[in-house]
């Protein structure tokens, strides 16, 4: 190659220096982790954009928290597998913290701690990495990227329907339709009806609901176990089991009766949604309750109607949160929707990406004399907003070319003797292949 060294191209090799005694490192990210290199960095940045253009859309205000928080924010006493999973340690100064195995929780914090300095309803979304820690047993992730969006404020369904119109705006800006995907939808106010006639006490809510998130997970009669355990009765079980599987908001009300805040919840919601123009992407489906402890109301989830797939988002209404951390009653609500089974999704239906890098210009010197003036004509061209691919060393026509190539450039200029004495460039169109001498200050 053009170093002549046998080495790679750029590699420094120095016979007189004895080699470096190291031990290799694994050059693997941690396990369960992921590296983001340019083509994966491409997709990610693509995929954010698109949850940022469509928060954007929606009004909402990007935030971000910590990624390490308080290990409190997570010690929830429901049993979820979240808390299982908990990224937890002890650091330096002997406080228990954790990795965030969600952002919820940090978003109750912050505005707690804002209190009435932020304007309701606030209409926040964020970004960002969550972390569990998971036997790699069943070798599966143990980071993604969650993107969230979060109502607090509004007691209404409204608040709900637009969260979930959100989510709808997302696919279709994707491309996907909801013969692809749908959200099952219900509300947990169901069960507490369910649990009230039976005078099971409210703190067990939570908890139940924890349970009978688990029921396509394990067998129907560890469900019944778990539930009796925590104090369910027989009889209790038996009606909540049944009420799971209604299959109709008629039905429902047959049986919960008309004045419910449940069947009332429901209907506005799916009231909404005709007047949103996404009715056929949602349908009730009693047995949906989510895994997180908190919610309260509305749940929801999108799930890939070839059933190929883990639930793609999920969400609801969580209006105990902010007072289970000691901050006034709030209604809230929110999604959250992960990074990974999105891709599995778009990979079903044909829909990824085609993703090249860009760059517009490629600027080298035909002479090491020039290189200078090659730098002079790349900060004339980067202060007019163009990208410039700077040759930095003395290469070769061939590999320039070559490189242009790769990094997809829209334009070659050459920094020549003959041209640089006039106070010109040679531009090259790479597509066409079309060249032009341009005065260096008429270059734009
Ligand atoms: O979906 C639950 C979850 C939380 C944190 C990290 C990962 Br990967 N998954």
């Amino acid at each position: 190659n053009e170093n002549g060294d046998g080495g790679r191209p750029g590699t420094i090799s120095n016979p007189s220096l004895p080699p470096p005694i190291v031990e290799k490192i694994d050059v693997n990210p941690p396990k369960g982790t992921r590296d983001f290199p340019p083509e994966e960095m491409r997709f990610r940045t693509w995929l954010f954009n698109n949850f940022r253009e469509v928060s954007r859309l929606f009004g909402f205000e990007e935030v971000d928290y910590p990624v390490l928080e308080s290990e409190a924010l997570y010690i929830r006493k429901a049993g979820e597998e979240i808390k299982d999973q908990l990224y937890g340690f002890e650091d330096r100064g002997n406080r228990r913290v954790a990795l965030r195995p969600e952002l919820t929780p940090s978003l109750a914090r912050v505005v707690i701690q804002k209190g009435k300095s932020v304007a309701l309803p606030i209409k926040w979304f964020a970004i960002g990495q969550c972390w569990r820690y998971e036997r790699m047993t069943r070798g599966r992730r143990r980071e993604h990227y969650q993107w969230n969006m979060d109502i607090i404020g509004v007691p209404e369904i409204t608040a709900e329907a637009e969260l979930i119109s959100s989510i709808v705006t997302f696919f279709k800006r994707l491309g996907i339709t909801s013969s692809d995907v749908g959200f099952k939808v219900s509300s947990r106010k169901l069960l507490q009806e369910v649990l009230q006639r039976y005078s099971v006490p409210e703190d067990l809510f939570s908890k139940v609901c924890v349970i009978i998130d688990k029921m396509e997970k394990i067998p129907m009669d560890e469900i019944k176990r778990e539930l009796k355990l925590v104090g369910v009765s027989e009889d209790a079980i038996e009606q909540l089991l049944q009420v799971l599987t209604i299959k109709s908001l008629s039905e429902l009300e047959e049986i919960l009766g008309p004045s419910g805040d449940a069947v009332s919840d429901l209907k506005s919601l799916f009231l909404l949604a005709d007047k949103f123009g996404y009715s056929d992407w949602i349908q009730f489906d009693a047995s949906i309750v989510r895994g997180l402890a908190y919610y309260t109301g509305i749940v929801f989830e999108g799930f890939d109607r070839e059933r190929k797939l883990r639930a793609i988002c999920g969400g609801g209404r969580y209006d105990r949160l902010l007072s289970t951390f000691g901050g006034d009653d709030l209604p809230a609500c929110g999604f959250g929707f992960g990074d990974a089974v999105i891709v599995e999704l778009l990979k079903e239906k044909g829909l990824l990406p085609e993703l090249s890098p860009q760059v517009e210009n490629i600027v080298c010197s035909l002479d090491p004399e020039l290189q200078g003036a090659a730098s002079q004509v790349a900060t004339i061209l980067r202060e007019k907003g163009q990208s410039v691919d700077l040759v930095l060393e003395s290469k070769s026509l061939k590999w320039v070319f070559k490189r242009a190539a790769r990094i997809n450039a829209g334009r070659l200029i050459l920094v020549g003797n003959s041209e640089w004495q006039k106070g010109m460039v040679v531009v090259k169109i790479l597509d066409t292949g079309e060249q032009f001498d341009v005065k260096v200050d008429q270059l734009e």
